[in-house]
């Protein structure tokens, strides 16, 4: 083969192997993502049981300023985009708050009709 064409395959192979090497590790820390939030949203499901049951608030702006002064900090000593993680962490606590939100209003319609 000609050496010209043999360097373009060659370096086409490391390529492909560089892709595949770097993708296979994207897969195992998507799946990681995917079982981290599935357990947080374990615990926040208990926390709006927890809250229905004793009338307290599904929201607790106090504790999620501070959670995010937290992510952020944590983002900028691990060199990832603290907006990024902000953002992030809001669009997380939203769908908590909604489920605590469901909660609370099943559990007030199971009062009432007691
Ligand atoms: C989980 C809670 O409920 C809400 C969700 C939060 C979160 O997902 O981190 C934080 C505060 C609350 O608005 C809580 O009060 O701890």
């Amino acid at each position: 083969m000609e050496k010209a064409v043999e360097d373009q395959t060659d370096q086409e192979m490391f390529v492909h192997s560089e892709l595949q090497r770097l993708r296979d590790s994207i897969d195992n820390l998507d799946a990681a993502l995917v079982h981290l939030l599935a357990e947080r949203f374990k615990c926040t499901k208990e926390v709006g049981r927890l809250k229905a049951e004793h009338e307290l608030p599904p929201a607790d702006p106090e504790r999620e300023a501070a959670q995010i002064r937290r992510l952020r900090a944590l983002a900028e000593e691990s060199k990832l985009d603290p907006v990024f993680a902000e953002r992030f962490l809001n669009f997380v606590i939203a769908e908590v708050v909604r489920h605590h939100e469901l909660i609370a209003s099943s559990r007030a319609a199971a009062r009432a009709t007691m």
